[in-house]
């Protein structure tokens, strides 16, 4: 049900809640850490969600452990580069992927400018080694409020250019959007992209939040906005994008089932929803299970899918000729 003819994108992947459990081991053993347990099975339940969270913040502590064997800028550089890795396995073509330097840089306090440098090296060079394309998004995590937020913003300006867009994730509830306009207005000087998690633990309007205060063009989740029927028509009329994430939303107890997330209601309204993994690793997902698994269950038809899959690259931070490019890339293979 993936068109093998058009672009396969993922635009909602955190490069660091996709670390591999094999890479934790190798990091946990290099840098002399004490880990949970010692092999890949016994490892699994503490990285990976087995069952699902009560709770969005739950939810997130299973990222926890990818980010603490991050020992050294090597090993920041090493997950960068996985990333890269595995979605070529994947079969994709173009990733946006994002990443909260803050977060990695946290446990052995790394220099955060030198994690974002090292991940921009990471997926540079995974981008040679299999020719995927690659944008970057700099995340701020609320959790951490405001001021390591403004750290985080300050190293990836540092490295502007390298950086396609800002994001805002982690808590929702207990971080709101209000308390980041400057961030964004710095942001936007910049000439970033902007996306913003919202309605996801939050409602509708966190979701007006985002758009009219922080200028987001697009929307990770988003998934409360069908409780806004005005807010349903805007997002169609002025084509902010939605990045669904199926799996996650179930296992974060926003949406208590697949046949009752809101993406088949998004593509019905006209609004340019598509499909994306967010933690693929932690998830034990993987970009075509959420085509081929998770889609259908959630009610697509064949041409919902595809509908979705043309969504990615129209919303896709990337200009008209590098998305004609890309098409063109992808018909001469
Ligand atoms: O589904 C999600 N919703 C909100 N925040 C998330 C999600 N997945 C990961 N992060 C957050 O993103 C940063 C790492 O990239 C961390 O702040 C993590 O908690
Ligand atoms: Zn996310």
């Amino acid at each position: 049900m993936i068109d093998t003819t058009l672009p396969l994108t993922d635009l909602h992947r955190h490069l660091d809640g996709n670390i591999r459990a094999q890479t934790i081991l190798d990091l946990g053993r290099q840098f002399n850490l004490s880990l949970p347990a010692n092999t890949l099975d016994t490892l699994r339940p503490h990285v990976q969600v087995v069952e699902t969270a009560p709770d969005l913040v739950s939810f997130l502590q299973k990222l926890d452990w990818g980010v603490k064997v991050l020992g050294d800028l090597d090993a920041c550089r090493r997950v960068a580069w996985e990333n890269i890795e595995d979605a070529a396995r994947n079969g994709l073509h173009y990733v946006e992927l994002r990443f909260s330097p803050g977060y990695m840089a946290m446990s052995h306090n790394l220099p955060v400018a030198g994690v974002v440098e090292a991940v921009i090296e990471g997926v540079r060079q995974g981008c040679r080694d299999f020719g995927v394309e690659a944008r970057l998004i700099g995340i701020m995590s609320r959790t951490f409020g405001e001021a390591a937020c403004e750290a985080e913003l300050n190293a990836l300006l540092a490295h502007r250019d390298s950086i396609t867009a800002l994001d805002l994730a982690g808590d929702e509830l207990g971080f709101p959007g209000s308390l980041f306009l400057n961030h964004f207005n710095r942001a936007r000087d910049a000439g970033w992209r902007i996306t913003v998690h919202a309605g996801e633990a939050a409602g509708p309007e966190s979701i007006w939040q985002a758009i009219r205060e922080l200028g987001a063009e697009r929307i990770g989740h988003g998934v409360k906005a069908v409780e806004d029927p005005a807010l349903m028509d805007f997002l169609a009329e002025h084509k902010i994008g939605i990045e669904s994430c199926l799996t996650s939303n179930i296992q974060t107890s926003t949406v208590a089932a697949l046949d009752k997330h809101p993406l088949i209601t998004f593509l019905d309204h006209g609004v340019l929803a598509t499909i994306n993994t967010d933690d693929p690793a932690v998830q034990g997902i993987d970009i075509i299970h959420e085509y081929t698994v998770a889609a259908p269950q959630a009610g697509l038809s064949a041409a919902h899918i595809r509908t979705a899959q043309e969504n990615g690259l129209k919303i896709a931070f990337l200009s008209e000729a590098e998305k004609q490019a890309l098409i063109a890339k992808v018909q001469a293979a």
